[in-house]
């Protein structure tokens, strides 16, 4: 399985958020890898999946396990995110992709090999995206299967990632940046998904925070509305990541399972995620996981 996309992110704890020009006190400082691709990457190797990333850092900056081809640069930082959380859970976050957008062409040809051997290549938007789309490319003429997760959505999506994504899977804002088409409810969703087939997408996952997702496909195409159990969160930060990579590792290791018990076991799988704060530091493993969803 393979992902994109790596940032180092710096927390900080504060009372409250500090309005602009002002300086406050924050409790605590801490860091830790994010990073959309990362994040997946992480909650699918928990469950058990062997995993890649394919990345790009500032040379010298980090070194990482687990981590297959690091192309490194001196043209940029590795990329970073400065993430405010007040008492109340909100959060402001800002991101500089750095590196990340230097990922190319030339660094997608070194890591063919990779490419080529995975089972599911899993794609984001925190790289530029056309290296994004040239890797779907690249996977989908290698036979491997594309899960296409369009975050941070951009409005004028190339059409040319909904006919290389096998699974597009996206949040409710994502859904409605790319389709135009607000989402407040599974039905909605499923109007989100048909909109999608016909600009060519073969599966469509729209989720929905806590109501779980709806699902559309070209062999089924009344849209599906798969609900999660309740839960009583405490973080939903990093939901949909979880559930990007809990999705990658089912259709890796359980190829045979119905889209929508692949679906509900996702679904159970990020539901766990949003009863613990943090981001990757939330995200569930396999040996603490009732053993029925292996
Ligand atoms: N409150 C919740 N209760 C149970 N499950 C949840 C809840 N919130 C999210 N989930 C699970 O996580 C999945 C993804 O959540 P969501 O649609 O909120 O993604 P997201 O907006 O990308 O998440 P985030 O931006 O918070 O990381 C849902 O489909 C569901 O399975
Ligand atoms: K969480």
């Amino acid at each position: 399985q393979l992902y994109k996309s790596l940032h180092i992110n710096h927390y900080i704890l504060t009372s409250r958020l500090p309005k602009a020009g002002e300086t406050i006190h924050g409790h605590k400082f801490f860091t830790g890898f994010g990073g959309k691709g990362a994040n997946q990457c992480v909650q699918a190797a928990r469950l058990g999946a062997r995993t890649s990333i394919i990345c790009k850092v500032r040379i010298g900056s980090l070194l990482l396990n687990a981590v297959e081809y690091v192309g490194q640069t001196k043209a940029a930082a590795t990329g970073a995110a400065s993430i405010i959380v007040d008492s109340e859970g909100q959060n402001v976050i800002v991101i500089v992709a750095g590196a990340n957008l230097l990922l190319d062409s030339e660094d997608l040809k070194k890591a063919n090999h990779i490419i080529c051997k995975a089972k599911v290549m899993v794609c984001q938007l925190e790289i530029t995206p056309a290296t994004s789309l040239e890797a779907l490319k690249m996977a989908h003429a290698n036979g491997v299967k594309t899960l296409f997760n369009p975050a941070p959505a951009l409005a004028d999506l190339d059409p040319q990632f909904y006919t290389h994504s096998d699974i597009f899977c996206c949040n409710e804002t994502e859904a409605e940046i790319i389709t135009g088409i607000p989402v407040g409810n599974p039905e909605d969703a499923g109007k989100v998904g048909l909109t999608l087939l016909e600009r060519g997408c073969k599966l469509v996952i729209v989720t929905l925070g806590a109501e779980g997702c709806v699902l559309v496909s070209v062999d089924e195409r009344i849209p599906k509305h798969v609900p999660t159990g309740k839960v009583a969160a405490v973080d939903t930060t990093g939901a949909g990541d979880s559930f990007v990579g809990a999705l990658a590792f089912y259709l890796a290791y359980y190829p045979h399972l119905s889209m929508e018990e692949v679906i509900k076991k996702s679904n159970f799988i990020a539901s766990v995620s949003v009863q613990a704060s943090g981001t990757q530091t939330s995200f569930p493993k396999r040996k603490d996981l009732p053993q029925d969803l292996f």
